[in-house]
């Protein structure tokens, strides 16, 4: 697990400004949500923490160490994954052939020093354990054009599970997700915290304030409030410029 620090972190597109000076820092160990209107900036931060975008401004570390000049892989090595958007899931092979593919992806050549039949035991072994986190390692043997549209939510969070994260970036995973589905998506969350510090972007409000220890509210790119969730829900700044209209549009 590790600590994240963003600082005063900045991105434009042209004259628009995404991210304002955005700082916080997320324990090592916390799941953090950030929450905001549609179009606040939510995924642009997800996407200059991830690497996949250069920040205009600021600075990332993980335990104190600057990684803000670091690629997308070298974070990637470092422990800082990203699912949801980036993930390619491979539709012809099994379940369980994915995530031995992300397995083998994060342990680069090491594998090579074993006996191929070692390696693939040890490969399997790894990729079943990340799939039983992620609740799938019932369907390992289906292909991956068999799941249903939770389930391959699932099989890319076992994938990211694979790459031994020590902190973990959530953008929108319940998206399009359902029902029981959720629920399962949820409760996986839910045991995996503590294991590794988790960063969550979702509008499913109700998943947030049950899953989050905290929650930072970003509006026009600016961090307006950050609390539990209780100290989140209760803010009168929050209910003005956001939540009050999301419940006014659920009622
Ligand atoms: N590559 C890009 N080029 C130009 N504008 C962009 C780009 N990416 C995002 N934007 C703009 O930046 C703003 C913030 O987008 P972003 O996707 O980060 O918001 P969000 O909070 O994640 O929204 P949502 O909740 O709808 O997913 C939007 O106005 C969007 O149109």
């Amino acid at each position: 697990m590790s600590t994240l620090e963003i600082s005063h972190l900045s991105k434009s597109f042209g004259a628009l400004k995404v991210t304002d000076d955005v700082s916080l820092t997320v324990p090592s160990g916390e799941l953090h949500a950030i929450i905001g209107p549609n179009g606040a900036g939510k995924t642009t931060l997800i996407s200059q923490l991830s690497g996949q975008l250069r920040s205009d401004a600021g600075r990332i570390a993980m335990d104190g160490r600057d990684i803000t000049g670091t690629t997308m892989p070298e974070r990637v090595h470092l422990g800082l994954a990203r699912s949801f958007q980036i993930t390619q899931t491979l539709p012809g092979f099994t379940v369980l052939e994915n995530v031995a593919l992300a397995v083998q992806a994060r342990h680069g050549s090491s594998f090579r020093f074993w006996a191929p039949v070692a390696s693939e035991a040890a490969l399997n072994d790894a990729a079943m354990a990340a799939l039983k986190e992620a609740g799938l390692d019932h369907r390992a043997e289906a292909r991956a054009s068999a799941l249903s549209h939770g389930e391959h939510r699932r099989l890319e969070l076992a994938c990211a599970l694979a790459t031994e994260p020590r902190i973990l970036l959530l953008d929108e995973p319940l998206a399009g997700v359902g029902g029981e589905d959720a629920d399962a998506f949820v409760a996986a969350l839910r045991a995996m915290k503590g294991r590794f510090t988790m960063m969550l972007i979702e509008h499913d409000m109700d998943a947030v304030f049950r899953l989050a220890d905290r929650v930072s509210v970003l509006v026009y790119g600016r961090i307006i409030a950050t609390g539990t969730p209780d100290e989140v829900r209760s803010d009168p700044a929050v209910r003005t410029a956001y939540l009050g209209e999301e419940e006014e549009n659920a009622a």
